[in-house]
């Protein structure tokens, strides 16, 4: 029996997931009994059962927190009541020293059930201005951390520390070679990698795909379009390469990349930006989302990092020449890049959560 437990907790995309994903080796090799909560069939059951099989996973009922009207706005109230109910029940039974919460609507009744445990919780937020969970995790919270330094000023400042951002360390062992052999790629051509965040973006997909056979011409193309977004009549197209969603392969094929097209998630942009990655950001804009991924965004293109594209605007014709453009001057961003500070590692931030464990 281990000396000390912890419950990790965030989900409903990859972004609530990542750090989680990267903490929990460092929080293995610490000797840590390591259990997860999440819901029932959300994206982390299977990124944390895949990843770490052997980890007791809790699943949780949960409500999402809409900003819109829908009748499940009555009942989604229930489910978190009882989801209070299901986390409590485990913390009493795991007895955790400290719960980390990465976010996301699964995350509010592990927080909830925390106070009312009496356990402390240590929060993280990605973006730049705090999303909605967050916010309610907050009053709940011993402490938060951010990524970006900017989010400090949106939080009370005794609570909150910013840690820029901690990457998968598998994501730094990846192979070029490896990466191209795997999308039987050559080395004649540059390599253009899209991404449109964890869940695939239509929006990106068909920019990319209307100006497949111009792109095909320069590039070779990684397109990572989400599940259930595989366009089958591009199957056997030669210097093309469709994935719904990868895994053990992401570190080789962004090793691979020369440069990226992506959404402007903030676990993303970070990764690329570690793995000095030249990218093009289309942000989620702010009539389908909060606005985050636009601040995300403009923070990237002030320090030099990255070119932005505004999906409101953007057609086929100034999708093609942003991705020229960002090829011209790749050179230049990645000499910004390499100015950057290398992040925090996995290991540096468990030590930064377990200072508040009880
Ligand atoms: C629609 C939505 O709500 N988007 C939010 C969500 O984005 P999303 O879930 O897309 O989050 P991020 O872009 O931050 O992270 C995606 C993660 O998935 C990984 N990955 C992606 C594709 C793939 O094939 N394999 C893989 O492993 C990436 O390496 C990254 O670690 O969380 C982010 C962080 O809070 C927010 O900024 C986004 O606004």
């Amino acid at each position: 029996m281990k000396a000390k437990s912890i419950i990790l907790t965030g989900g409903g995309t990859a972004g609530h997931v990542s750090l989680n994903e990267a903490i929990i080796p460092s929080l293995i090799d610490a000797d840590y009994d390591v259990h997860y909560i999440g819901s029932h069939d959300g994206i982390e059951k299977e990124l944390i059962g895949n990843a770490f099989p052997e980890l007791p996973y809790h699943s949780i009922s949960s409500g999402k927190l809409r900003r819109y009207f829908s009748i499940q706005n009555f009942t989604d109230p229930f489910k978190v009541l009882v989801g209070i109910g299901q986390a409590f029940s485990t913390i009493k039974k795991v007895k955790p020293s400290v719960i980390f919460s990465k976010g996301g609507f699964v995350s509010v009744p592990v927080v909830i059930a925390a106070k009312l445990a009496n356990i402390p919780v240590v929060v993280h937020e990605s973006d730049v201005t705090p999303g909605l969970a967050n916010k309610i995790a907050l009053p709940f919270a011993s402490h938060i951390f951010t990524v970006f330094k900017e989010t400090v000023k949106h939080l009370p400042s005794d609570k909150a520390t910013c840690t820029g951002s901690i990457i998968r360390q598998q994501l730094f062992e990846g192979n070029r070679e490896q990466g191209l052999a795997c999308c039987d790629f050559t080395t004649d051509k540059k390599v253009l990698l899209i991404m449109g965040g964890s869940l695939g973006s239509v929006v990106v997909n068909d920019a990319v795909r209307e100006n497949l056979t111009k792109l095909r011409e320069k590039y070779q193309i990684i397109h990572l379009c989400g599940k259930g977004n595989i366009d089958s009549s591009l199957l056997n197209l030669e210097g093309y390469r469709q994935f719904e969603y990868v895994t053990d392969e992401l570190p080789d094929l962004l090793y691979a990349a020369d440069f990226i097209v992506s959404r402007a998630g903030s676990n993303s942009i970070f990764e690329f930006l570690a793995l000095h990655k030249p990218m093009l950001l289309i942000p989620l804009s702010a009539a389908k989302s909060r606005g985050d991924q636009i601040l995300n965004a403009r923070l990237f293109k002030q320090q030099g990092f990255a070119h932005v594209l505004d999906e409101d605007t953007m057609t086929k014709e100034s999708f093609y020449r942003a991705v020229e453009t960002l090829a011209a001057n790749a050179d230049e961003m990645i000499d910004k890049m390499l100015d950057v500070e290398q992040p925090k590692t996995p290991s540096e931030m468990v030590s930064l959560i377990t200072q508040y464990e009880k």
